[in-house]
């Protein structure tokens, strides 16, 4: 059974005018009930969220003619969108007593008239259900790539996005750059501080990591204290203008619990892809230059070219 949508849900031209409310969502009568059933058929074949509303774009043509429809979520960061946007909306909010599903925005160059935004409603009326299954879906696969502490994406999601914007760079001639970061002697912080001191410097360096990077660039755990910042992009300079914005970040966040009072430093090695690298050799010249930066004192960022990685703690950027 098909619950009705919560009745916060409404249709508005671009005026923002409210010209519906969805409260109550019983099928209008000219929705042939073929239509319906044909379209609540289809809706349960996918848990893929761009495929379902691939489909319900596709299918609620034969019942109210749409230019195209646009999706957002923003608690998952998505936005999704099928056909043309056009001059006239009718935005809808997805909701169930539980759960709330994102706005769905259909498209059109002429106005929808009554009977049609009637009709659309119906059809949302299919869409509550799958979405909530094909959003729980999301979440997990989501899940299953993040690190459960910090939020960071984990090792698995590293593997698949680095190779990946690797030969998406190569392809398109672009550049990407790697930063390998270490909190600096981040054992003493578990021993002094505690365990818990511990977990929470290491989710206040990711979010201090995230807010220092665009939101296309990626922050992924590498392992304990170590992280690798993916930078699409981002060229030699800017790459090492990101660590050290991100190496004065996390040197200026203060802790302090009963044992007292508590700051963090962080060694920051970083390395720009050439046609010539793998992941793997990416990946090892960021940690070499990480090892540098660590043997020269920490709290610094040293980057992959030789002459840097071969000169003496003084030439480092500090
Ligand atoms: N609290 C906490 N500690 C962790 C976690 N993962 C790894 N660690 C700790 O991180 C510490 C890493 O220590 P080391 O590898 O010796 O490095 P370090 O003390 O940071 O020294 P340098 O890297 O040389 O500056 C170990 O004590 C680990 O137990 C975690 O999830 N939470």
């Amino acid at each position: 059974m098909v619950s009705p949508l919560h009745s916060n849900g409404r249709a508005e031209l671009q005026d923002d005018k409210i010209v519906s409310s969805i409260g109550d969502l019983a099928p209008k009568p000219d929705i042939r009930p073929e239509v319906l059933l044909r379209l609540s058929g289809k809706l349960q074949t996918t848990l893929e969220l761009s495929q379902l509303l691939e489909i319900f774009f596709e299918e609620i043509q034969q019942a109210v003619l749409v230019d195209g429809i646009s999706f957002s979520h923003n608690a998952h960061n998505l936005l999704l969108s099928y056909g043309r946007n056009s001059v006239h909306s009718a935005s809808y909010r997805l909701q169930t007593q539980q759960d709330y599903m994102g706005d769905l925005a259909f498209h059109r160059s002429t106005r929808f008239r009554e009977h049609e935004l009637a009709n659309l409603e119906g059809l949302l009326t299919t869409l509550v259900y799958p979405m909530r299954n094909a959003l729980r879906y999301h979440e997990a696969l989501a899940a299953a790539f993040r690190d459960p502490l910090t939020g960071a994406g984990n090792r698995v999601a590293l593997d698949k996005t680095l190779q990946r914007e690797i030969e998406l760079t190569k392809r398109h001639g672009q550049q990407l750059s790697i930063l390998m970061l270490d909190l600096d002697h981040f054992k003493l912080v578990n021993d002094d501080f505690g365990h818990s001191m511990g977990d929470k410097v290491l989710k206040e360096a990711v979010t201090c990591i995230t807010g220092c990077i665009r939101q296309t660039d990626m922050c992924f755990r590498y392992g304990g204290e170590e992280f690798l910042v993916m930078l699409s992009n981002a060229e030699h300079a800017g790459a090492l203008r990101i660590a050290e914005r991100i190496r004065m970040s996390i040197s200026s966040l203060a802790f302090s619990n009963e044992k007292g009072r508590l700051q963090v430093t962080t060694s920051i090695g970083c390395a720009t892809l050439t046609m010539e690298d793998s992941m793997d050799s990416l990946v090892q010249r960021a940690d070499k230059a990480l090892y540098q930066a660590k043997h020269n004192g920490r709290n610094r960022v040293v980057c992959d070219t030789d002459d840097e990685l071969d000169t003496p703690p003084s030439k480092s950027l500090l």
